[in-house]
């Protein structure tokens, strides 16, 4: 057993509903050696009830749950800062031919280990990662997650038109090479598989329904994909589709709608995507740095929460511009404040909530990570800024909780992430001198600073 003495903020009842950010200025949180939370209270009472167990300071900063991206590429994290083109373009001079590199295995393992690394360090515990188009290369993605013990959804992405013919495939082989990689993975400690068709625009009704098939006979798989990011991204699909009543529908005509299923950006939805999307219990993911690079549009949050569609945030790297929560968070804010129509006024509390328990519910995982509760597993960051940096004072000067927290979003970087543990594991930790994260580890049980002497 462990003991954390912190100031510790989440968000266990939702900031949209009434809830309110829970701030505990002084906080203890017991964890047990296999990673469940068992003790949430007063650091005395931690003490009194638990008096022979190490006993962490992490007063010099705060304590988060592990930030949740619902919607983040694997292949692109050397494509990311491709600035000024929109969709289709980007795809085609950018995102795709670094995609085509992963055909190559070592050159995939290569970017396997920095794109872990790269959520890792930037507090990302849990992803829902859209993978590549080769076999081999979501292998090598797959193995570097379950080393390091992110929890980490992905799958093969399917294409069999428009795209460069290296990256396509045909329905048959869809399935056998989904299949194979689903038995490998799906499960397997933190990772779960899922089916993943690029977008309608690169999928046959063949292949949508070749991996329809494959996410009814993995049962308990994820379906993800893209819908409505870009105009002329949807008018492309409506002529590829014409019996499709809108483009949600060529996903749902194909069976592949479901609670587990989750669509990136949905920028330019109809009212009836809308209610279906709800209907089916499908989870947005919105990703707004993607947006603003792209020229994608403004995000109607408002029609999504009016029609009951669970929203969550994604970084969308590499046309996002890096994987940080706290960055995707503020430009929400920013992109909601300018909104056309009247965008929704998001406060640091809407933030940390779409940053971590609205992505564990989008991922079905709620009951186990998203806060700091009893019974949830410790996936958790310390967020501790170098003394002197602007959030160091920002952190010092706060009026309160809320503002603390507005504080990080507005000025927090990957750099301020001090800790990271995923089933209360350090997985990542950064060197106070010199600013480097450490290479993320295989999970082993492994805690900064441990006091035992130390009293509450
Ligand atoms: N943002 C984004 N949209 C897509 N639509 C199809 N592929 C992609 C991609 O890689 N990134
Ligand atoms: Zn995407």
């Amino acid at each position: 057993m462990t003991i954390y003495r912190a100031r510790v903020f989440d968000t266990p009842q939702n900031p949209f509903l009434g809830g309110r950010l829970r701030g505990d200025a002084d906080c203890a949180i017991a964890v047990d050696t296999d990673g469940t939370i068992v003790f949430r209270g007063a650091p005395d009472e931690a003490r009194r009830r638990l008096p022979d167990d190490d006993l962490v300071d992490l007063r010099d900063g705060l304590l988060l749950p592990g930030m949740v991206d619902t919607h983040v590429h694997f292949p692109q994290i050397r494509a990311i800062g491709y600035l000024g083109t929109p969709l289709l373009e980007w795809l085609d001079q950018c995102a795709l031919p670094e995609e085509a590199r992963l055909a190559n295995t070592g050159y995939a393992r290569e970017v396997a280990s920095e794109f872990v690394t790269g959520l890792a360090s930037s507090g990302t515990t849990t992803a829902l990662v859209f993978g590549s188009h080769f076999a081999t290369a979501v292998d090598a993605l797959f193995t570097e997650a379950d080393r390091v013990g992110l929890r980490v959804t992905s799958g093969l992405v399917t294409a069999d038109r428009i795209l460069p013919e290296p990256l396509l495939t045909t329905p048959d082989r869809a399935f056998a090479e989904g299949e194979a990689l689903a038995r490998a993975w799906h499960g397997t400690g933190r990772l779960r598989y899922a089916v993943t068709p690029r977008f309608s625009l690169s999928s046959s009704e063949a292949l949508l329904q070749s991996d329809a098939a494959l996410l009814a006979a993995l049962g308990g798989a994820f379906f993800t994909s893209h819908i409505n990011e870009n105009l002329a991204e949807v008018a492309a699909v409506a002529d590829l589709f014409p019996e499709a009543r809108d483009y949600l529908d060529t996903y749902d005509r194909a069976g592949l709608l479901q609670p587990r299923a989750v669509l990136a950006h949905n920028v330019h939805p109809t009212d009836a995507e809308l209610v279906r999307l709800a209907e089916t219990g499908t989870a947005v993911a919105h990703c707004p740095t993607s947006n603003s690079t792209l020229a994608s549009g403004f995000f109607p949050l408002r029609r999504h929460h009016a029609h009951g569609v669970r929203v969550a945030l994604g970084s969308d790297v590499g046309a996002g511009t890096g994987f940080s929560l706290f960055k995707e968070g503020v430009q929400a804010y920013f992109m909601q404040q300018l909104a056309p129509e009247g965008g929704v006024a998001l406060s640091a509390a809407h933030l940390l909530h779409l940053a971590t328990s609205a992505g564990a519910d989008a991922l079905d995982l709620a009951d186990q990570i998203g806060d700091l509760s009893v019974g949830k597993r410790f996936d958790a960051i310390w967020v501790r800024p170098a003394p002197g940096e602007p959030l160091d004072i920002g952190f010092r000067h706060a009026s309160g909780d809320d503002d603390a927290l507005a504080k990080l979003f507005a000025l927090g970087t990957p750099a301020d992430v001090a800790t990271v543990w995923v089933d209360g594991r350090v997985v990542t930790r950064r060197d106070r001198e010199s600013g480097r994260a450490d290479r993320p580890r295989a999970g082993r049980a492994d805690h900064p600073r441990p006091s035992r002497s130390m009293t509450p």
